[in-house]
């Protein structure tokens, strides 16, 4: 596994007003492979990518990536686990408006001291199409030549696991599509593992499996989900909830 959590409860807040965010959760991430996680609205997938990215600490239980249980790291270890081990792909971009293209894909590499694999990177830029795009600035893009970039930065330290929270919710249909279908193709061609939550099914049927959340709890999982098939899943939870 690339990841995994254990057990993993999430409690946010205190007395009256604590929110169970994730509520007895197990799950691992296989390497190699695309999975996606879905569920209603606060169902507790961000806060399952969170804490299993180290982004966030669990209350009980314990997350992985790789053989590391991240409740063994300080937070000097934790942030060097993000920066060297993990890669993120958010909804808002995050690129530096003062670098180029170039510059913000190595950036990790560079914050990092390492040099980074040429070769690699080399050939992340042609898979994400940026080749005469990498003396521009991030504003001189388009949204989704933008996610692309933040993409291509997301693998370039080829890390273990690449997280993305909502990688399309800020494109139109063609763009997302396009960057879907990179973080596909990272998997597939690449041999990368990436683990993406969302809540479109479009965007779901990109993944090699499904990972269903309900009030904090892993509900369903979906082996070559397709988009009617999630769909189909999602409306069965909203039948139920009151
Ligand atoms: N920092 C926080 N403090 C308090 N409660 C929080 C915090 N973050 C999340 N929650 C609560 O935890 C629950 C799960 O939130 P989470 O963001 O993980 O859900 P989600 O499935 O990603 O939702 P959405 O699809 O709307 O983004 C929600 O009830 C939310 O209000």
């Amino acid at each position: 596994m690339a990841a995994r959590v254990t057990d993993a409860v999430k409690v946010y807040g205190r007395g009256d007003t604590t929110v169970r965010a994730l509520d007895g959760v197990s799950v691992g991430f296989p390497a190699g492979r695309f999975t996606a996680i879905m569920g209603p609205s606060g169902s507790g997938k961000s806060t399952l990518m969170h804490c299993a990215a180290g982004l966030d600490t669990l209350t009980s239980g314990t997350a992985r990536i790789g053989d590391t249980d991240l409740g063994d790291l300080d937070d000097r270890r934790l942030t060097l686990l993000r920066r060297d081990r993990v890669g993120f792909v958010f909804q808002a971009f995050n690129l530096v408006p003062t670098l180029t293209v170039a510059e913000n894909i190595t950036l990790p590499l560079d914050l990092a001291g390492r040099g980074g694999d040429p070769e690699w990177i080399d050939a992340l830029v042609d898979v994400v199409g940026l080749r005469d795009r990498l003396r521009h600035r991030p504003a001189e893009l388009s949204g989704g030549q933008q996610q692309r970039v933040a993409v291509a930065r997301a693998f370039a330290g080829r890390p273990e696991v690449v997280f993305a929270d909502e990688p399309t919710g800020n494109l139109d249909s063609r763009s997302g599509q396009e960057v879907l279908g990179l973080l596909g193709r990272a998997v597939r061609d690449m041999r990368r593992t990436v683990v993406m939550v969302t809540h479109d099914p479009v965007a779901a049927a990109h993944a090699d499996e499904v990972v269903f959340l309900a009030d904090g709890r892993l509900v369903d999982r979906m082996a070559s989900p397709t988009a009617d098939k999630v769909l189909d899943r999602l409306k069965a939870f909203e039948v139920r909830s009151p």
